[in-house]
């Protein structure tokens, strides 16, 4: 906020005292906060609003496409200067249904191109752009809705506006609602198509929203990114304009994107929008550079991206670890399938490949061309990636086995490491700049700090940079623990650098477990271990914090509904199969959960003793387990967007089991429950 205070001065004369300077951050949607600019440098670049910097890519790249999508079998496209013209025409839009400066215009569904204008349509018109993520419950909806004052939510399709329709009541800022795909089943006041929304404010005057956009500031807020709860309730990180076209000049600068005057890079945009990675590739790097964006199927992670990766053939592409594993998978199954000599070829081409890459970051003289002609080639063309140079992993922790199985096949991943609170990255690694299982050096004129490291070297990582967020809006507390007395935000996370300032991401302090007796535990390993140990399940979760020992909720590697993404009763046929191999007939997860299958339950303890065998002390190992009913699943809440575990979520929901472990300490040992507490 600017104070300005006016006093009488004794002579009588009205002095006015100079504006005093913003602080780093703020909880206030009207606010304002000290850009961190430097003296040299890229941090010392001007700072830009999102239409300043929208209008200097119209000006130079007016012509080219911007963004590019299929309908039915129908290539379509949208120019630079097209898109910029439709946002406004949004924007207009948008004041004309009553949107307010600092309140929110939410955005559920699937990304497309009016995801795109919203956002931007909504910032324009000086609101906040709120995505909302497309697996939200009502409740979890009207959070959002209400938290950020949304005066407008425009959802893709029935489904989505079913959800609004049953929170409409409790939502006092909302004035209206649209949808943008598919056909309107029923009329109601304030609910508009997409066309119906654009025609509004096709003939309005441009006076009043020229207006808004000279008003708007670097330093003022324009985006709302909600946290998905992995850490508890979800907050609202406010973004300032610098925050996101400060962040897409210096990522671009950082991992050298091509500007369009010499080539147009090309994205694939299908990850949750809501979520800041996405979000920063999809729509804000690629309009700083001039490149193309080209929407997926809303079936994209059920199986139809790869068709998508095809037909755009991106330069750039970015995965959240699970689409790589899944990737990964589905080629190991398609190797499993293929002839002996093709199985052969590939083999020994994966060798080559793992071998010639290591040496390469060794800086060693590499030679690799035969493996690349038989294989690497025609396997990044199967995936859509002949032309993709930069592949990139982030959001949550991938294995060193994954990245290996990529570098075998030629295919570097560049690792990123950032949040939503860094507006997206602060870490990234490159071709150039690369050391396995590290993510990287962090972006230029962007600084990072380890606070209180151990004797290995390992602390907590903080940030500093023009791209740390402005605070969480309404939560002066929770901002005040995220960002310290001098305004390094602190992650939460445990890493450590190598002597060229490699981060490598070693734990995170926000989800350790605190025993009753005192002792910290990071449950990630300990999870990690039983589920290599015990390869028939899907996802455990440590629980102990402040309890007397550590207890563990299991799940079984089961079957997805290929069109919700919903976890099946039915064994995955993997599960099947190591099922009899410990000599149980189950096909089911209802056969096994609750420990009714004894060979089941036998193997998992069998695994979970020889965990516990290599564990540091007595109170690191697990005394109880329990086999839930479901896998977890981002639908089901378990699982946030980039299929981290939401603790918080899972506590809650399984509560009774957690519960049933601690009742009764001196217990004995129960089917469930084989192993009683020492
Ligand atoms: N490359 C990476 N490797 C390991 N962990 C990562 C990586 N990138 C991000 N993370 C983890 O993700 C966290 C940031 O998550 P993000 O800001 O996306 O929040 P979220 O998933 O929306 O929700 P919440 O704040 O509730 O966790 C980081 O603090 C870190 O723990």
């Amino acid at each position: 906020m600017l104070f300005c205070c006016i006093f009488k001065h004794p002579a009588g004369n009205s002095l006015s005292v100079p504006p005093a300077e913003p602080r780093l951050w703020t909880t206030q949607r009207d606010g304002e906060v000290k850009l961190r600019m430097e003296e040299s440098g890229l941090a010392a670049e001007p700072a830009l609003t999102v239409n300043q910097m929208f209008v200097s890519t119209v000006e130079r790249y007016g012509e080219y496409t911007a963004l590019r999508w299929k309908e039915g079998d129908q290539q379509k496209s949208l120019k630079y200067k097209d898109y910029y013209q439709t946002c406004r025409t949004a924007a207009k839009s948008f004041l004309k249904l009553g949107l307010e400066r600092y309140h929110g215009v939410g955005i559920l569904g699937f990304n497309s191109v009016e995801w795109f204008v919203t956002d931007i349509g909504a910032i324009l018109a000086g609101g906040f752009a709120v995505g909302i993520y497309t697996t939200n419950s009502p409740e979890a909806c009207q959070y959002v809705a209400e938290n950020s004052k949304a005066n407008i939510i425009v959802v893709e399709n029935h489904k989505q506006l079913q959800k609004i329709l049953q929170i409409e009541d409790k939502l006092p800022h909302l004035k209206a609602i649209v949808q943008y795909k598919d056909e309107l089943k029923e009329k109601r006041p304030n609910l508009y198509t997409w066309a119906e929304f654009l025609e509004l404010g096709r003939d309005e005057p441009d006076a009043p929203l020229d207006a808004i956009i000279a008003s708007q500031k670097p330093n003022q807020c324009c985006s709302l990114i909600y946290t998905s709860g992995t850490t508890g309730q979800p907050k609202g990180v406010m973004l300032s304009h610098d925050n996101l076209t400060w962040t897409a000049y210096s990522t671009s600068k950082h991992v050298n994107l091509t500007a369009a005057s010499q080539a147009q890079e090309v994205v694939v945009s299908y990850l949750p929008l809501s979520h800041i990675a996405a979000q920063m590739v999809d729509i804000w790097i690629t309009m700083k550079i001039g490149g193309v964006t080209y929407f997926a199927q809303p079936d994209a992670l059920k199986g139809s991206l790869v068709d998508t990766l095809k037909e755009a053939r991106p330069t750039a592409f970015m995965g959240v670890p699970r689409v790589w594993e899944k990737m990964q998978e589905k080629m190991k199954a398609v190797g499993a399938k293929s002839s002996t000599v093709r199985r052969k070829v590939a083999a020994w081409a994966k060798d080559v490949g793992l071998r010639t890459n290591l040496s390469k970051l060794n800086h060693a003289p590499v030679s690799y061309h035969i493996a690349k002609k038989l294989v690497f080639k025609k396997v990044r063309k199967a995936l859509g990636l002949d032309r993709c140079t930069k592949c990139y992993t982030g959001a949550a922790p991938i294995t060193k086995d994954t990245l290996e199985f990529f570098l075998s096949l030629n295919i570097p991943l560049c690792e990123l490491y950032g949040m939503s609170e860094s507006s997206g990255p602060h870490t990234i690694s490159r071709h150039d700049a690369f050391r396995l299982t590290s993510c990287g050096i962090e972006l230029p004129g962007c600084k990072t700090k380890l606070h209180n490291k151990d004797e290995e070297g390992n602390g907590e990582i903080c940030f500093w940079g023009r791209h740390i967020f402005m605070g969480y809006l309404n939560m002066p507390d929770k901002t005040e623990e995220a960002l310290d007395a001098e305004g390094w935000l602190h992650s939460g996370d445990l890493g450590k650098q190598d002597e060229n300032g490699f981060l490598f991401i070693t734990g995170r302090i926000k989800e350790l477990i605190i025993t009753a007796g005192g002792e910290n535990i990071p449950p990630v390993p300990i999870e990690d271990a039983v589920k290599e140990a015990v390869p028939l399940i899907s996802n455990a979760m440590l629980i102990g914090d402040k309890r007397k020992f550590l207890s563990m909720l299991l799940t079984i590697k089961c079957q997805v509904n290929p069109d919700t993404g919903d976890p099946q009763d039915e064994l995955t046929p993997e599960a099947v199969e190591l099922c009899r191999q410990l000599g149980s007939k189950a096909v089911r997860v209802s056969e096994i959960a609750g420990g009714r299958d004894p060979a089941v339950n036998a193997a998992i303890q069998e695994g979970i003793k020889r965990v516990n065998e290599n564990s540091t002390s007595n109170a690191q190992r697990i005394q109880k387990w329990v086999i839930l009913d479901r896998d977890f699943s981002v639908g089901g809440g378990e699982l946030g967007p980039t299929m981290k575990l939401k603790r918080p979520v899972v506590v809650k929901m399984y509560k009774e089991q957690i519960d049933n472990f601690y009742k009764d300490v001196a217990s004995p040992a129960t089917p469930d429950n084989p192993l009683p507490p020492k």
